[in-house]
């Protein structure tokens, strides 16, 4: 019999981790949270980050990775987009600095319903690097939910682009719900377009997809 091996668990191949917000990585979030892994010696970088909130606002990216990650399981250090500063230029081209030093070992990632990855929204190209977006008017209404009321979704944010992602060593996609199965079906067998933005991973050398049955139903 092996013997059970006490104490945090090192992640040695995640120097790296890129995460996703929203209601998906939740579980996956409660389960790391809750488990032996040790990931003080990693780094995080996180996809998106709302223009115009404040790490401390509760509706923020930032406040949400507090929340449902970094008070359970810190890293050594945490990266966001500043949505503070209303300078764009100045934050992609810092957020692409920092995604230059910190190669991404795995990103997990959500889909939205139109089947955006990050806020990348339909119609991004695939060489995007970090950008800010006017997120469309189906990713207001699906992240209303979050917010007392629908007027206070902010209309833009920061994202990684589509090339950020696509750098990323190893991906792993997540949906549930069968709200995903047409972006899904989509972007798994559908033909090449920008309008599904999660197509870029068909490309991807190293993707696993974890879907529940709602989320597959369309195959
Ligand atoms: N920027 C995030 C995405 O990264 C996420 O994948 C999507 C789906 O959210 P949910 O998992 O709540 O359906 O929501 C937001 O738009």
């Amino acid at each position: 019999m092996p013997t059970p091996v006490a104490g945090p668990v090192q992640c040695d191949q995640l120097h790296v981790m890129g995460l996703a917000t929203g209601s998906t990585p939740l579980e996956l979030y409660k389960l790391i949270s809750e488990s032996d892994l040790d990931f003080s010696q990693a780094s995080s970088v996180n996809l998106d980050e709302y223009v115009g909130l404040k790490p401390t606002d509760p509706q923020s990216y930032h406040y949400f990775m507090q929340e449902h990650l970094f008070d359970a399981k810190p890293f050594k250090e945490s990266f966001f987009p500043d949505g503070t500063n209303p300078d764009a230029g100045a934050v992609t081209r810092e957020y692409d600095r920092i995604l230059a030093r910190h190669p991404i070992d795995l990103q997990v990632l959500g889909i939205g319903r139109n089947g955006h990855i990050g806020f990348n929204e339909p119609g991004t190209t695939f060489d995007s690097h970090t950008h800010r977006v006017a997120l469309t008017p189906s990713t207001i209404d699906a992240n209303a939910r979050f917010f007392d009321q629908p007027e206070q979704v902010p209309r833009y944010a920061y994202t990684m682009g589509i090339a950020s992602i696509m750098a990323a060593k190893r991906v792993i996609l997540l949906a549930f719900g069968k709200e995903k199965a047409a972006a899904i079906r989509a972007s798994l067998l559908g033909p090449v377009t920008p309008d599904v933005p999660a197509w870029v991973l068909q490309r991807h050398p190293n993707v696993t997809v974890v879907l529940d049955v709602a989320a597959a139903s369309q195959f």
